[in-house]
């Protein structure tokens, strides 16, 4: 079974098209991370999957259910955290568990006191008197502690300082969940999905660009170095090419899916490189590559299934 299950999954709205045909399915259990440029679909499709948009056409299923027939028993096994962190401000956190508690079967009043020991809270306090880190480690104690079979976090750490984000990251790592618990976990911020991901998602205009373990998509995009001694010759055309920068003379491009052998070496040499080498790339780069290359007009995106 599937936590996330979309068949051709299509969302247009009057004439803009924000799911392109998406087929996605995401296995039950770990941490998938979402990630695609402004715009790629990534908010449209969470409307779809809890049920508060109806597709165009195409199907979505979660936990097993079409999102557009989940139940009140359903709903309250998929937890939803974004980056607006609105909670009744006059409730007190404490009150504010005390409600959850009656609304959710599988409540966990330890879990959800343990990720608040994450933030610098008093039970007393009220929500309006918390500052937006500590609100979003409320909002993340609350989600765990509903004890979700699927729970989608979509730019939680949006606005949040350094400190504030770290403290949500540790809280979301160091919590154990229920087996086959799913995290769908939304961000543009790469050092996090680095640190959190178990699988890669990359969505590009709607559609489905890629999936694997991080660490396999790393593997497959490479930097280039190479020096040429006259005119920079044009690129365009060189296979796999996400992105080039001329830095301190030295032409840098980033490829992917050339990494095999020394050909990419080669075809640099016969255009001119008087020396070339290859280095890895780290993930945050490598995404962002891969996501700049989709935002060249009419550039064919890298296959990459
Ligand atoms: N209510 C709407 N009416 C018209 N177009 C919309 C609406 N909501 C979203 N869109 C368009 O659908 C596309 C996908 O938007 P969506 O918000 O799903 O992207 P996203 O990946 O979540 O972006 P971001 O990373 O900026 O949050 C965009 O082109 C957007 O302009």
């Amino acid at each position: 079974m599937y936590a996330i299950d979309t068949r051709e999954l299509c969302l247009r709205y009057r004439g803009k098209t924000a799911l392109d045909r998406l087929t996605l399915a995401l296995p039950r259990g770990g941490i998938h991370a979402i990630v695609g440029a402004n715009g790629a679909g990534k908010s449209s499709l969470f409307r779809i999957l809890l049920g508060f948009t109806a597709p165009t056409s195409g199907s979505a299923r979660v936990l097993d259910c079409d999102s557009g027939a989940l139940t009140p028993a359903l709903r309250g096994r998929i937890g939803f955290v974004n980056e607006e962190h609105t909670l009744p401000g006059w409730m007190r956190i404490a009150e504010l568990a005390a409600m959850q508690a009656r609304q959710y079967p599988r409540w966990n009043a330890e879990r959800y006191a343990q990720v608040l020991r994450n933030f610098n809270v008093q039970p007393g306090q009220k929500i309006a008197q918390l500052s937006r880190g500590e609100r979003a480690g409320v909002n993340l104690a609350l989600a765990l502690a509903q004890s979700p079979d699927l729970l989608i976090l979509d730019e939680p750490t949006l606005g949040l300082d350094v400190v504030a984000k770290r403290a949500f990251l540790e809280a979301l790592l160091f919590i154990t969940l229920e087996e086959d618990a799913t995290i769908v976990y939304c961000s543009h911020q790469m050092e996090e999905i680095e640190r959190v991901a178990d699988n890669l998602v990359i969505l590009e205009r709607g559609a489905l660009r890629h999936m694997s373990a991080p660490g396999d998509f790393c593997e497959r995009v490479h930097l280039w170095v190479a020096e040429f001694p006259f005119r920079v010759p044009d690129l365009a055309s060189l296979p796999g090419l996400l992105e080039v920068r001329l830095i301190d003379g030295l032409t840098h491009l980033m490829v992917f899916d050339q990494n095999q052998d020394q050909d990419f070496g080669s075809r640099l040499r016969l255009l001119g490189a008087r020396s070339v080498h290859q280095s890895p790339v780290g993930l945050d780069r490598a995404i962002n590559g891969f996501l700049a290359r989709g935002h060249v007009a009419n550039a064919p995106l890298p296959t990459a299934a």
